[in-house]
């Protein structure tokens, strides 16, 4: 009896060593996760100069928009959403998703049909592999997930624009609001619209918000946000003018 209960204890114990094993393994595995989430997204003390120069280092010499610059600068931009407080993860999370996309389509058997976003609409349309109409059977298109950040790259141009120009009595929240209503609310279900602009009343007034993108003194922030949305407004301009030729703009 001892024996079976030792053997049973030590099957029990084998059972509960596996068990623990795999649950270590689930949460070696979560955690890894997490981690390598964290590492690509997480803030690691961003630096926002920097990720809104890697949006100027997208066009290559024939002002085609490089892919991997482009991603680089929407995960930049996550990073730093991603400090701006939980209530903005919904955010995030849509931003991500729409990236790692991208980014399976950058490492995948086609990868170099996706070194730009030209050659990307092109291999697409060439291979029928656009969604013209909303077919949920079909995989989603690269063309149709540019789409939606390209929509967010407008709100993020006139939303820089307004915090550039508006006086230190301007509110975040306005702004912000306004930049949305201008651009990707058009885009959006009633329930996005309401989370989305009930998240930006909780934005901090604009010298906080400055504070946090941690680029020196309001007057450099303002600088440096010159000095950016000008690239930021041709890439949106040469994928606007791309999408318009190729009728993709309103990819379901
Ligand atoms: C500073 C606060 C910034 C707040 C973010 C403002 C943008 C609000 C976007 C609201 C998206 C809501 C969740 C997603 C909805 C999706 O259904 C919808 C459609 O996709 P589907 O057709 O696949 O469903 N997704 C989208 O429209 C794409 C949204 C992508 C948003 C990326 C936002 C990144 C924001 C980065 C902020 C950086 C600020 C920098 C300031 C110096």
């Amino acid at each position: 009896m001892a024996g079976d209960w030792s053997r049973r204890g030590g099957r029990r114990r084998q059972v509960s060593r596996r068990r623990a094993f795999i649950g270590c393994a689930e949460v070696g595995k979560k955690e890894a996760v997490a981690k390598s989430f964290a590492m690509a997204y997480g803030d690691d003390g961003h630096n926002l100069r920097e990720v809104l120069a890697t949006f100027k280092s997208c066009l290559d010499e024939k002002s085609e928009i490089l892919m991997d610059p482009y991603l680089a600068g929407w995960k930049g931009l996550v990073r730093f959403l991603n400090t701006m407080g939980t209530i903005f993860t919904f955010v995030s999370k849509d931003a991500v998703a729409k990236i790692q996309i991208m980014e399976e389509f950058r490492s995948g058997p086609h990868k170099e049909s996706y070194r730009t976003l030209q050659s990307m609409v092109s291999y697409e349309m060439a291979n029928n592999l656009v969604d013209m109409k909303k077919n949920t059977e079909r995989p989603v298109s690269g063309c149709r997930t540019i789409l939606r950040l390209h929509r967010a790259l407008l709100w993020l141009q006139l939303f820089l624009e307004g915090l550039r120009t508006g006086g230190t009595d301007c509110r975040t929240s306005v702004v912000c609001t306004d930049s949305y209503n201008a651009s990707l609310a058009n885009y959006h279900p009633w329930i996005i619209r309401k989370a989305t602009t009930i998240a930006f009343c909780t934005l901090p007034n604009r010298e906080a918000f400055f504070e946090n993108m941690k680029v020196g003194s309001n007057e450099e922030a303002v600088e440096m946000l010159g000095e950016a949305l000008p690239h930021i407004k041709k890439l949106y301009d040469i994928t606007q003018e791309l999408y318009s030729r190729h009728k993709l703009l309103d990819l379901p």
